[in-house]
């Protein structure tokens, strides 16, 4: 028996080496080599369809009672996340497609230009969807350039809006082109191909195409620090950087979720020293602490009143940091304690995938790169503290008695997080306050070849949480508010407005408790990631449950809305099922169109967002969609009373159910996307 388990996992691991391999291969290909390019391609495709056999292999040996599930390695959901889909399957955004349109228009009708300007715009104008704003600036290029085109040099920007019109390859989407003073291309997007889109998105599920080749993203958020309080601003990186790990997943890219928890710093040495003051037999009894905050204060006092004290906190760190056999178990048993505590957080707001590797783990790294710059003196000192240099500020990267600090610990990880795990793009998800030190880090990272220019870092600062006295987040004592305490709350107001609105009397009590609970954290984290996240945020529990405007509630309910017209009309057929058996649904009322066009601009808000690190707009399409939603049903019936001489009968109108379902898909893929459950009964 254990030769297949044998064979299997030697076939398990070989597709990962050589998926890894694959990996590494592609920053060397040269983007302009197309043949490589499809060559890297064709193995990746090659790749993802041998380990797919294994996994259909894998099952029925499972269900064979051959071997046990716990014999398989887990595929890792950076690879179950490869998919082979057929171009149909793909929504495509309409802004993508109208500028690759006329990206084809505008080379082959500007051959003379070198790169010609390619502007494609959203369209204000009524009864419009697209507008191509090239054919002025391709003027402005070729009068400050000195060019003269080759019809002449007296043709007016409608001249060269028409000539890019007649150069259009032919499409399907595309219904009507119009050339509008001085130069505009006003396009609309094919009815049809919208009633197309909708059929697909039914057959096979909300999916984008991804913009470009898949990446390695990492993204670093959350990250509290151990042995103090997780505050609001750990909540609002923990939502942000969640929801902005999400959304590349979903395009495809392989994402890196990490914790870089504070687990190194100075603040360590008066915690253990009080620990083995307070704590002897600490090696043999783990201590029992079950505030580590009143901990953390009561150390912090002696640190701030005892000379003695203070000494040996200091000799602590030292002993710490060259990993001392008795500090070492010390500091992880602070650790674990702290780790408990977050994982309650996390586990409430459901925050998966999230893996811990913080400062600590950089440790021997630190040594590294301070010899590596040290050897090609990129350090200098100063009055006895070594520093690195660079156009955006400095890094500390050794204090005068020696030891490392935040930034030795964060130019370390760029390191590693480049060269290790072979990130493409790194975000850092963390309060506006820290966007010097990042600036830094980035300039420093790229100044000592750690960071190649292929690589990108990125950091996104939000703005501080302020309370209702637009203050500082605070309890009412001036403390930091405990994550715990404020997510109960939040629990509880949400069932108090379940309860207002008569929910307690259908729901049964599991229903109503997981209500409870998907409306509390919905609501927190909606709120979040509906405002701007470069502006400071008011935490308002009233505001956040309110079911009008812009809340989680009030799209939790006309997504449940929704899905009871859908469940109304009794359709006996699955709705794919029906979207299968017809080429393009038939819609044609204008709130139909609108509404269509409207569900089908759900891969350009998600590109959009992925470029701008802007969550908010996402929530503010889907807020839109609701309303258009509204509009359409107000005049649109979806099921009809009909009244004859037989008496009564309800008449179905199918294409309408099903565009009803293609709103719930998406809404409800968005809502997830933003990180918040959706429940069938609310
Ligand atoms: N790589 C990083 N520096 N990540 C962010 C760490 C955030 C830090 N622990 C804080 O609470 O402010």
């Amino acid at each position: 028996m254990s030769t297949i388990v044998d064979h299997l996992k030697n076939a398990e691991n070989n597709c990962s080496a050589f998926e890894r391999r694959l990996n590494e291969a592609k920053r060397y290909i040269d983007p302009e080599d197309k043949h490589a390019k499809s060559e890297w391609n064709s193995l990746q495709v090659e790749n993802a369809k041998i380990k797919y056999r294994l996994n259909i292999l894998k099952r029925s040996l499972i269900e064979d009672g051959l071997i046990d599930s716990q014999t398989c390695t887990h595929t890792k959901d950076s690879e179950k996340k490869m998919q082979n889909l057929s171009e149909d399957a793909y929504l495509c955004s309409f802004l993508h497609t109208a500028k690759n349109l006329f990206e084809k228009a505008i080379t082959s009708s500007c051959q003379n230009l070198t790169n010609p300007p390619i502007s494609v715009t959203q369209s204000q104008i009524r009864g419009v969807d697209y507008q191509c704003n090239s054919a002025m600036q391709i003027i402005k290029k070729v009068r400050d350039e000195g060019l003269i085109l080759s019809d002449g040099s007296k043709l007016s920007p409608k001249d060269i809006a028409e000539s890019i019109v007649r150069h259009i390859p032919k499409n399907d989407v595309f219904s009507t082109v119009a050339v509008a003073p001085p130069g505009f291309i006003n396009v609309t997007i094919d009815q049809n191909y919208i009633c197309k889109k909708i059929r697909d998105l039914l057959v096979y599920g909300v999916h984008v195409k991804p913009e470009e080749n898949r990446k390695r993203i990492l993204v670093d958020y959350s990250s509290p620090n151990i042995a103090k309080e997780m505050h609001v601003g750990h909540l609002r990186s923990t939502i942000i950087g969640d929801c902005i790990a999400n959304i590349f997943e979903f395009l495809g890219h392989d994402v890196l979720r990490v914790n870089h928890v504070g687990d190194w710093g100075t603040q360590f040495g008066m915690l253990l020293a009080h620990l083995t003051d307070k704590y002897p037999d600490f090696l043999t009894n783990p201590p029992p602490i079950s505030n580590l905050q009143a901990f953390y204060k009561e150390a912090k006092v002696r640190f701030d009143n005892e000379e003695e004290f203070k000494k040996q906190a200091y000799s602590c760190v030292v002993r710490l940091q060259a990993k001392e056999p008795d500090m070492y178990t010390a500091w992880k048993q602070i650790c674990e304690i702290s780790r408990k505590e977050f994982q309650k957080v996390y586990d409430i707001l459901g925050i998966k995938n999230l893996t811990e590797k913080g400062e600590s783990y950089y440790h021997d790294l630190m040594v590294d790169v301070v010899n590596d710059l040290e050897k090609r003196n990129l350090i200098e000192d100063s009055e006895g503290r070594k520093i690195f240099n660079s156009s955006e500020g400095h890094l500390l990267m050794v204090k005068s008695d020696g030891g490392f600090t935040y930034d030795t610990s964060d130019l370390a990880c760029v390191k590693y997080r480049i060269e290790v795990e072979k990130a493409d793009k790194i975000i850092y998800v963390t309060d506006k306050g820290q966007q010097n030190h990042f600036m830094t880090l980035f300039e420093c990272a790229r100044k000592a070849t750690y960071c190649p220019p292929n690589v990108e870092l990125v950091h996104v600062g939000f703005g501080v949480v302020i309370g209702d006295d637009n203050k500082k987040f605070k309890t009412r004592s001036g403390d930091t508010v405990r994550l715990l305490d404020l997510l109960e709350e939040g629990m509880k107001r949400a069932l108090a407005k379940l309860k207002e609105k008569g929910r307690d009397e259908v729901l049964t009590e599991d229903e109503l408790n997981a209500a409870k609970a998907a409306l509390a954290v919905g609501c927190i984290k909606y709120a979040d990631i509906s405002h701007d996240l470069t502006l400071d945020y008011k935490f308002s529990f009233d505001r956040m449950l309110d079911d009008r405007g812009n809340t989680a509630v009030y799209l939790l309910y006309s997504l449940t809305r929704i899905r009871s017209i859908i469940k109304k009309a009794n359709v006996t057929t699955p709705v794919e099922q029906l979207a299968r058996e017809v080429p393009a649904l038939k819609l044609q009322h204008p709130r139909e169109i609108r509404l269509a066009k409207y569900v089908l601009k759900f891969p350009e808000i998600i590109l959009q967002v992925a470029n701008e690190l802007r969550p908010h707009t996402l929530c503010s399409y889907l807020f839109d969609l609701s309303v258009v939603f509204s509009e359409f049903y107000e005049q649109c019936y979806c099921i009809e009373k009909v009244v004859n001489k037989d008496g009564e009968t309800t008449k179905v109108n199918f294409d309408r159910i099903m565009l009803c379902e293609a709103t719930a898909s998406v809404m409800s893929k968005a809502l997830n996307i933003l990180g918040i459950e959706t429940l069938s009964k609310m």
